[in-house]
């Protein structure tokens, strides 16, 4: 309210859920053009937030990940018509609901993939080399000149790579790769005809032919817990595991009984299955290395993306398309 006040005119209201990590940014440039409603900094809940406050809200903004936009928030936001989601994936979006309400929903197709491929060759190199593993070591006090022995890991040069999901981020993952000499394999929902990277339809057999997984795809009722137990078995007890396509896509309780009993070598996580809620067990086990899921976030992505946010504000506002629409919706 203090903002639209300040400026003498009504500025249009956004909705903030869920706290999205290009808020501050967002909110320290554009404050002067929308009023953003931060239940998330409010004492009540979010139902009695959105009831008290939200009635003739029309656009609102929320993050990917943890967040889900349930029937429960919709029917607090009766005059909804745009919905704004940080976020590639749209998992958390109940979309045969937001399309039966005929709420639009304008989403980031391609804005985040050279971070996202970035982190997951940082998380592999860091599973297999042990760079977190040596840090603590060090921290801890230890030293090789005392006798101590530093966690030695394993080659990253010249490995098989499976990846899960060769679109825009598993293909730049397998591009960076290849730099590593690696030998990359890869697993889709249909072969690609110019990929020179051998193709398996299953992923239990990818798993078999790999010493590592990089996940890159999307969370689906199909992707589902698709990296199940059989196929970290499969992987072996060398192989590790990168996950930065969605919690959910590994069966996380198997994973953490084959990371505790020695079936599987590591795994580096930006995701996970219950977010933010983490296994307990994860943090006890030197062969993970754990990441707040921020694959997708720099300083200069920060930027682009709060640009990519207004200008679908704007285009909403002033009744125009909207700049990054998602396709059938
Ligand atoms: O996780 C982040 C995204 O889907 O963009």
């Amino acid at each position: 309210m203090e903002e639209s006040q300040a400026h003498g005119n009504k500025l249009h209201e956004v909705l903030v859920l869920g706290s999205p990590w290009v808020f501050p940014v967002l909110h320290s440039q554009f404050s002067n053009r929308f009023h953003f409603l931060k239940p998330f900094l409010s004492s009540l809940s979010l139902l009695q937030f959105l009831s008290s406050y939200a009635q003739s809200i029309q656009a609102l903004l929320i993050p990917g990940g943890c967040l889900h936009l349930t029937s429960a928030v919709l029917d607090c936001l009766p005059a909804l018509k745009l919905v704004v989601t940080t976020s590639t994936g749209v998992d958390h979006l109940d979309l045969p609901e937001l399309r039966r309400r005929q709420i639009a929903i304008a989403y980031v197709p391609d804005l985040y993939s050279e971070d996202v491929a970035d982190l997951a060759v940082g998380l592999l190199i860091d599973v297999l080399r042990r760079v977190s593993a040596g840090d603590r070591f060090l921290r801890l006090g230890l030293r090789p000149t005392k006798g101590d022995f530093p966690p030695l890991g394993l080659k990253l040069s010249g490995k098989r790579v499976g990846i899960v999901g060769l679109g825009q981020i598993g293909s730049k993952v397998a591009k960076r790769l290849e730099g590593f000499d690696c030998k990359i394999s890869y697993n889709s929902r249909t072969k690609k005809p110019l990929v020179p990277y051998s193709y398996y339809s299953n992923v239990h057999e990818l798993a078999s032919n790999c010493d590592g997984l990089v996940i890159c795809c999307g969370l689906t009722e199909e992707t589902r817990h698709m990296i199940n137990r059989e196929v970290m078995v499969a992987l072996g007890k060398d192989g590790v595991i990168i996950n930065v396509g969605r919690g959910a896509i590994i069966d996380e309780k198997a994973m953490v009984e084959c990371l505790i009993k020695g079936e599987i070598g590591g795994v580096g996580l930006d995701v996970f299955e219950n977010e933010p809620e983490i296994p307990e067990e994860l943090f006890n086990l030197d062969n993970v290395v754990l990441s707040p899921h921020v694959a997708v976030i720099t300083h200069e992505t920060s930027v682009e993306l709060s640009k990519l946010v207004v200008d679908n504000l704007e285009a909403f506002f002033s009744n125009k398309p909207l700049v990054t629409p998602l396709p059938n919706n």
